[in-house]
């Protein structure tokens, strides 16, 4: 029978004495101290009382206070003592140390779970912590598998009592806590240790020092990334107090995941991972998900970013565009402030159909005849008064006019009167007026002119017409058509009456109370006063003193002058005033805006200029023959545009079959025009429009051509002999063309004595730096003056022909057709090399 001290029984159980005697005494065995003695069967109470409470603390025991150190002893032998858990990494370890030490809250917490130093196994079943029993087992010896097994069903019910979460885990988990978790942990890869470790409390504290990666590992692992992480979360709801460490921990490492973004403009993927709080390759991925290829530098538009976050569960504000320093808001009129203004009329038609000649007869009819005495002035628009009523006439007969004013934004015509001659009936440039006028939205009245001539067939107009889409009224159709002859001046006023009517029922509107707002109709810079513009003023009133801009030029209205010679101080909607005052002269199309502050026009034309002057560069990118390898290798083309001009037909036919079998892989000749004759402004500009180079075989560009080429980037190549011509080409798309030379300095060598030979003079030279050779390049310098440039006849050292000399030597150098050499001259040797 053997005997045991009480002490010693709590210290086999790691508990104190006071616990042993309370037990005993609930089992009516009694110990006095814990220096008494106790028998077997006493000491198997105490075995089954912490077999059977293994894992419930004990009320005696919460009551004493566990030792935290003994469960630290406990937890540190466990983990360090145990055999083969390699797998258990030393931050796992140092996690358990931390969360006695750094941790005191969890320290309270896991001791009130872990009374018995045996629960300080607790995780046992969880991937992490496998030797525990097994080492705890060494530690104490009796009944041990009975009391595993009672540890390991508690463990069991523990879990589902304590962690109504818990009850929900995935059945893998489940799995992990019943089951040893050895073949599960030797299927695990290094990197998914942790998630083991997840489960055993003291790792959450390290959760940050390996966080990242187990970041990577989830990105490795795909789909069980959130698993895991929903079992850490269960763990974390099931464990409050374990909680905000864990939370804590979390925000360290993971970058911040907005739940709203602020997207204003286009963003790189780099920059909306950012905002997103996303790696890149996330980003990436899920793009090409949506069927987008990007890299990380590239740009993600702004319909594209908002789709991608809302995939990632983030919502996005759209912002509004940023303000374009160049631009000024308009300002919106209420609809209240509007009366009505003039119509504003521009003349179309096909060459010699009448423009002119009709603009001038209204003019002749209706500006001087009624205004008696008044001087009309060309400022390229006039007002017509008709039954007391005013129409604008823009004097820019023409689509060209029309259509650049246009293209720069600028509407400024209510109404367009297509002339078109009875005799000859429409024509090329007819059609091209009205898909003008359909485009801009404009409606037409057709003048149909010269109806006085004896070939004169209005209704052959008519017809001709009605195939363009034009029905005259009287054919049931809605478009106007008024007889006149210009010549005989018949006609006019049913034509104004017509304007009238067209535009009464296009109730045209515009507020005179506000800020002037026009366009320029035209613009030039006058000797005497400096840059004159015609500008149309829209909507309010411009006055005398107003600051204005226009495009790129600024300024204040000094004086304005109508289109009868007289000056004014304000011009109203719709009327044509030319103004003196601009610091430069605006191009015709440019919007006039009066604004209250100069600085903030000085500020804003700048702007503009400089903006004018980075697109201008970016036009040099036009294609050139020089470099066109470049941009074929750039991608930047892929059709090769080709404007041909020929001083005859069989020429340009012979030019445009040799270029066009050019084509290589990566780019395709393509003829965009072909034409006999010089080369003129128009060929320019088609060929800037379409991104051509010009090549003109024994034609030259006229001046204007030559202008706007150069105005617009536009390279033109001329050749007498057709073949070189296409060699040029093929050679560009090869990137064979003659190369580039750059110069390099080779060295620098002083004269220091001239000897007379019979053949000229030697210069007896010491190289100074660098060396020469017998075929460099020579620039003979005297007083920093270059005197000579040539090249090297003769290169010696003492009697030797040598081939090159190098510094610290002395040499004699005789120079090409060069006698003039004199002591104290520096012969600067150099070469010119190929620029690849
Ligand atoms: N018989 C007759 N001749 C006219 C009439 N109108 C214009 N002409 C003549 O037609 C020719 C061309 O007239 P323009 O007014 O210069 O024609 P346009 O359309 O302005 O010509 P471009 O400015 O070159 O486009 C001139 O010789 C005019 O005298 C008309 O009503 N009857």
């Amino acid at each position: 029978m053997s005997k045991y001290r009480i002490y010693e029984l709590a210290k086999e159980y790691n508990t104190t004495s006071k616990v042993i005697i309370d037990i005993l005494a609930r089992n009516n065995i009694t110990a006095k101290n814990h220096m008494s003695s106790v028998d077997d069967a006493a000491k198997a109470v105490i075995d089954r009382t912490f077999a059977r409470k293994a894992g419930v603390a004990p009320t005696a025991e919460k009551n004493n206070g566990s030792k935290p150190a003994d469960a630290e002893k406990v937890s540190h032998s466990d983990v360090g003592e145990a055999p083969g858990r390699s797998g258990l990494t030393k931050q796992s370890r140092s996690g358990i140390e931390t969360r006695h030490s750094g941790e005191p809250q969890r320290s309270q917490e896991a001791r009130s779970e872990q009374s018995n130093p045996k629960q300080q196994t607790k995780p046992v079943g969880h991937t992490g912590q496998q030797s525990r029993p097994k080492q705890q087992n060494q530690q104490n010896q009796p009944n041990q598998q009975n009391r595993q097994a009672q540890y390991n069903q508690h463990n069991q019910q523990r879990k589902q009592q304590h962690s109504p979460q818990r009850s929900k885990q995935t059945p893998q988990q489940n799995q992990r806590g019943q089951q040893s978790s050895q073949p599960q942990r030797s299927q695990q890869t290094p990197g998914q240790r942790p998630t083991g470790s997840q489960h055993d409390s003291g790792t959450w504290h390290n959760e940050g020092a390996r966080r990242p990666v187990q970041a990577n590992n989830n990105k490795k692992r795909g789909a069980n990334g959130p698993k895991q992480q929903q079992g850490k979360d269960q763990h974390a709801t099931g464990n409050p107090n374990t909680r905000p460490s864990a939370s804590v921990s979390t925000a360290k490492t993971e970058p911040p995941k907005p739940k709203t973004i602020k997207l204003g403009e286009p963003l790189t993927v780099k920059e909306l991972a950012g905002k997103l709080g996303r790696e890149v390759s996330e980003v990436i991925k899920k793009l090409m998900m949506l069927g987008v290829m990007a890299s990380i530098n590239q740009e993600v538009d702004l319909d594209t970013a908002t789709i991608l976050a809302e995939e990632f569960g983030v919502k996005v504000e759209v912002l509004p565009p940023e303000e374009d320093p160049t631009e000024i808001p308009e300002i919106e009129d209420d609809p209240g402030s509007l009366l009505p203004r003039p119509p504003v009329v521009t003349i179309m038609g096909h060459v010699d159909h009448g423009k002119t000649s009709l603009l001038d007869a209204i003019r002749q009819t209706h500006v001087t005849a009624t205004e008696a005495g008044g001087i009309t002035q060309h400022i390229g628009a006039y007002q017509v008064n008709y039954q007391g009523k005013k129409i604008v006439f823009l004097d820019t007969p023409g689509h060209e006019a029309f259509t650049a004013m246009r293209a720069r934004g600028a509407q400024v015509t209510d109404i367009a009167i297509l002339v078109v001659a009875a005799d000859d009936g429409v024509m090329p440039q007819t059609i091209e007026a009205i898909n003008h006028a359909k485009a801009a939205k404009v409606p037409i009245i057709v003048a149909i002119n010269k109806i006085d001539r004896p070939g004169a067939n209005p209704d052959r107009v008519k017809q001709q017409l009605a195939e363009h889409g034009l029905i005259a009224e009287d054919w049931g159709g809605d478009t106007i058509m008024v007889p006149v002859s210009a010549l005989k001046k018949t006609g006019l006023a049913d034509l104004l009456e017509m304007i009238l009517l067209v535009a009464e029922m296009q109730e045209l509107k515009a507020n005179p109370n506000r800020p002037a707002y026009g366009t320029i109709i035209e613009a030039q810079l006058d000797k005497g006063r400096g840059p004159v513009a015609t500008v149309l003023v829209q909507k309010g009133t411009l006055r005398v003193g107003d600051i204005i801009i226009a495009g790129t030029a600024y300024g204040k209205v000094r004086a304005m002058v109508n289109d009868r010679g007289d000056k004014v101080k304000k011009a109203e909607p719709a009327t044509p005033v030319e103004v003196l005052g601009l610091s430069d002269v605006p191009q015709a199309g440019d919007i006039l805006v009066a604004v209250d502050d100069e600085k903030k026009a000085r500020s804003i034309a700048e702007k503009r200029l400089a903006k004018k002057r980075s697109e201008e560069l970016q036009q040099a990118q036009k294609v050139s023959l020089d470099d066109l390898f470049k941009q074929i290798q750039e991608g930047n083309i892929k059709d090769l545009n080709i404007v041909i001009k020929a001083d005859v037909q069989g020429s340009v036919e012979a030019l445009r079959q040799a270029l066009v079998n050019l084509k290589n892989k990566e780019v395709r000749v393509n003829i965009v025009h072909g034409g006999v004759g010089a080369i003129n402004e128009s060929d320019v500009m088609l060929a800037s429009a379409s991104n051509a180079l010009i090549i003109g075989f024994n034609v030259r560009p006229d001046a204007n051509a030559r202008k706007a080429a150069e105005a617009e980037k536009v390279d033109i190549r001329t050749y007498r002999v057709i073949y070189d011509a296409i060699n040029d080409v093929e050679a560009a798309m090869t990137g064979m063309l003659a190369p580039e030379y750059k110069e390099v300095l080779q060295g620098r060598v002083e004269v220091r004595q001239v000897i007379s030979i019979p053949k000229g003079l030697v210069a007896g030279s010491y190289v100074l730096e660098g060396k020469i050779t017998n075929s460099s390049q020579v620039r003979v310098i005297r007083n920093g003056v270059v005197v000579h440039e040539g090249k090297v006849e003769s290169l010696r050292r003492f009697k030797d022909d040598v081939k090159e000399v190098t510094a610290g030597f002395e040499c004699g150098i005789t120079i090409e057709r060069y006698r003039d050499i004199k002591v104290g001259d520096i012969i600067e040797a150099f070469a010119m090399e190929v620029v690849k």
